[in-house]
């Protein structure tokens, strides 16, 4: 039986895939971890966790490579919550536009105004007109899964869309629609754009990437769209780039304590993902993941281990063996078995990174001094007995 803990409400489409091999538990020894945005930094990593899998796109809010070190496996789910976000996106570009939020605050406060409400509204209506995004140019930094579905919209919507992403993949580089024009320099999205959409993860690389220096390159009332995370945004600069107008508008979907004071600001709070759709395709995602890792030894879609696939085991037992990506592993490894005069009938071994992970399928049933051995070489921080 394994034992499945979840940190987030994770959708019951995707919890009720868990065979009867598994249950939800509270405490007790945990085999994998599934959650959406609980902050994991400081969560116990236990001796028998396996696998944590993140039904959702950022990682930022579980320690991925603590969690390497141990030998578990952090997972996310690419791509499953892309279009929700997008959508989000696309009523964040109005809403910037057209002041839809100030004018409905506005019409509410006509309430108590009686018969003279239709009046008043065409007296009003003018103080919340705004520009049409047709024929505007939006720059989008980070061309993946929502990147990609959010150029193609805007573009569909009649906007000139330019992307930039040095790591474009060629999965996503094959979606894009042939109107999207991308640039070489991330220069070139602040200077020519008159909306600016960030869709980055976070990392070392991207925090803070919008910046006093950044913002000084783009054009005087650009709209900027955050729907990643707030860290991306150095906050004192956008204060100050609201309040002269150099900034016109900051959408964020990840408002905080600096934020949500700013002019101009529309905080939205954390909804990207937040659809019925979202959820159900993350959590199943999530949850075929990490049943094909515990049962199989398989990982796909790892943010920490590289992904690697030997199917089902046709053979009497298979071992895991997660690893240091450093020389003389895998020698160590198959040496120890030929000690124990077992045949290796298939393997892998598949680095990423600092990190790599090796999978024997044997002849013979594993044994425990087998194990105790293949954990004793040094680099080496999980073994599994797969069957
Ligand atoms: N608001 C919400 O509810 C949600 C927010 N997100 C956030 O959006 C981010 C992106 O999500 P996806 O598109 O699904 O991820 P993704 O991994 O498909 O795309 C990220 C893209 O950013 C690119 N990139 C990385 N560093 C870059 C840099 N310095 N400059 C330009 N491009 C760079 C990568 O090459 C990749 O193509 C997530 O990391 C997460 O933080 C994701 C899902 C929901
Ligand atoms: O997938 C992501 O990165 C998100 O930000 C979505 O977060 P959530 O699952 O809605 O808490």
């Amino acid at each position: 039986m394994f034992n499945i803990k979840t940190l987030n409400k994770i959708d019951q489409e995707g919890l009720e895939l868990f065979s009867e091999d598994y249950q939800i538990v509270e405490d007790g020894d945990i085999d994998a971890i599934v959650l959406r945005s609980f902050k994991m930094q400081d969560y116990p990593l236990d001796e028998k966790l396996h696998a944590v899998a993140r039904a959702g796109a950022g990682t930022n809010n579980v320690p991925v490579d603590k969690c390497a070190e141990k030998g578990i496996v952090v997972f996310n789910t690419p791509g499953a919550n892309a279009n929700g976000v997008k959508e989000l996106v696309v009523a964040g570009l109005l809403m910037s536009s057209r002041n839809i939020v100030g004018a409905i605050e506005w019409a509410k406060t006509l309430v108590d105004e009686g018969e003279e409400i239709p009046k008043l509204v065409e007296a009003g209506k003018s103080n919340f007109a705004g520009p049409e995004i047709k024929g505007k140019t939006l720059g989008i930094i980070g061309l993946g899964a929502i990147g990609v579905l959010t150029a193609n919209a805007a573009s569909g919507l009649g906007m000139k869309v330019i992307g930039y992403d040095p790591f474009l993949s060629v999965k996503h580089a094959l979606k894009l629609s042939r109107s999207v024009s991308t640039v070489k320099t991330i220069e070139e999205i602040y200077s020519k754009s008159d909306y600016i959409s960030v869709h980055v993860p976070l990392v070392d690389a991207t925090k803070g990437m919008i910046n006093d220096d950044s913002i000084a390159l783009m054009e005087n009332g650009v709209k900027i769209l955050n729907f990643s995370r707030a860290e991306l945004i150095d906050d004192d600069a956008m204060a100050k780039a609201l309040e002269s107008g150099k900034v016109s508008n900051y959408v964020t979907d990840f408002p905080n304590a600096s934020s949500i004071k700013m002019k101009n600001v529309i905080a939205i709070p954390h909804l990207g993902a937040s659809t019925p759709e979202s959820e159900t395709n993350c959590a199943i995602m999530a949850v075929n993941q990490v049943m094909e890792y515990l049962e199989n030894g398989n990982i796909i879609n790892s943010v920490n281990y590289p992904d690697c696939d030997m199917g089902v085991c046709p053979t009497a037992s298979r071992i895991a063996v997660n690893h240091k990506n450093i020389p003389n592993m895998v020698s160590q490894i198959t040496s120890i078995l030929a000690d124990h005069n077992i045949n290796i009938a298939d393997m892998i071994n598949k680095s990423r990174g600092d990190w790599a992970y090796t999978m024997l399928d044997i002849e013979n049933e594993s044994t425990k001094e087998i194990i105790t051995a293949l954990e004793q070489i040094d680099g080496v921080v999980k073994v599994r007995i797969i069957v």
